[in-house]
């Protein structure tokens, strides 16, 4: 983990003409996301965004020669976020009493990472870091420096700060596991705050689906006190809500808004 940030932050720290070598093309690479029109305010970040998981799905071309350890550092990076995303999703299938407690393994092979820098801001009051959004993936493991606060959680209409816990790791629930809970388990509503003072990484890994991948509630979660409170979809048809409405992409499959909460 610390072998991680370091080399994220050796990245990112690089010339820009370095990083642009690895510039964003179709959602994966070095930029900015959720750029949907000219006028838009951008976050104040930077992003690296690459498919980790399974090998095989790896576009190289995005993942950076230098630092010399980034490439290897990843792939060990991945395989124990896999360990740790599977036995997480493991427990949460077996919790709801899913027919078969490795659904969610099956079902979320695919990890990206995202690398989020946050550069200092002299005025964090007018801009967001990263603005608000819940993840689109089963669930999110997200590894942050020490000693500088920046993720928030909305609770009951507040942000609450969540402070990094050196060599912990938070867990966050994305779209897809609150649908195939049928909202049992909800995605978290989050967001980045830029500081004044002091630069900030994050590195998150989302375990998702794939494609083609149909998603909806489990079937025996569905009965007369729980009725459906989400339609199926194919993966894709989520992704492109994702990309057009940014980040409130799970609403056009809630079944009664009201009450999916
Ligand atoms: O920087 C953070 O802590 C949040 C990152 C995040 O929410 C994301 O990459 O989806
Ligand atoms: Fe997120």
């Amino acid at each position: 983990m610390e072998q991680m940030k370091r080399i994220a932050r050796e990245f990112v720290l690089l010339p820009l003409q370095e990083k642009v070598e690895y510039a964003v093309q179709e959602h994966e690479g070095y930029g900015q996301a959720f750029v949907f029109s000219e006028d838009q305010q951008l976050d104040w970040s930077d992003l690296l965004y690459l498919t980790i998981m399974p090998a095989e799905k790896r576009k190289m071309k995005f993942w950076p020669a230098k630092p010399v350890e980034f490439r290897k550092t990843v792939e060990e990076y991945a395989i124990q976020v896999q360990r740790l995303s599977n036995q997480m999703l493991y427990l949460m299938a077996e919790n709801l009493s899913l027919n078969a407690p490795d659904r969610f393994v099956h079902i979320f092979g695919e990890i990206s990472q995202s690398m989020h820098y946050y550069p200092p801001c002299p005025r964090p009051d007018l801009v967001i870091g990263l603005s608000s959004h819940t993840d689109g993936g089963g669930i999110t493991i997200l590894l942050q420096e020490d000693g500088v606060v920046g993720l928030q959680v909305r609770k009951d209409g507040d942000w609450i700060p969540v402070q990094p816990i050196p060599g912990g790791l938070v867990i966050n629930i994305g779209d897809m596991v609150e649908v195939i809970s049928n909202g049992k388990y909800k995605s978290i509503e989050h967001r980045a705050v830029a500081n004044k003072e002091k630069d900030r990484i994050s590195i998150a890994a989302f375990c998702n689906p794939e494609k083609e991948a149909e998603i909806g509630p489990a079937c025996e979660l569905i009965n007369e006190s729980n009725p459906l409170n989400y339609r199926n979809f194919k993966r894709s048809e989520y992704l492109e809500s994702y990309f057009l409405e940014g980040k409130k992409a799970i609403e056009f499959a809630k079944i009664n808004p009201s009450s999916a909460g």
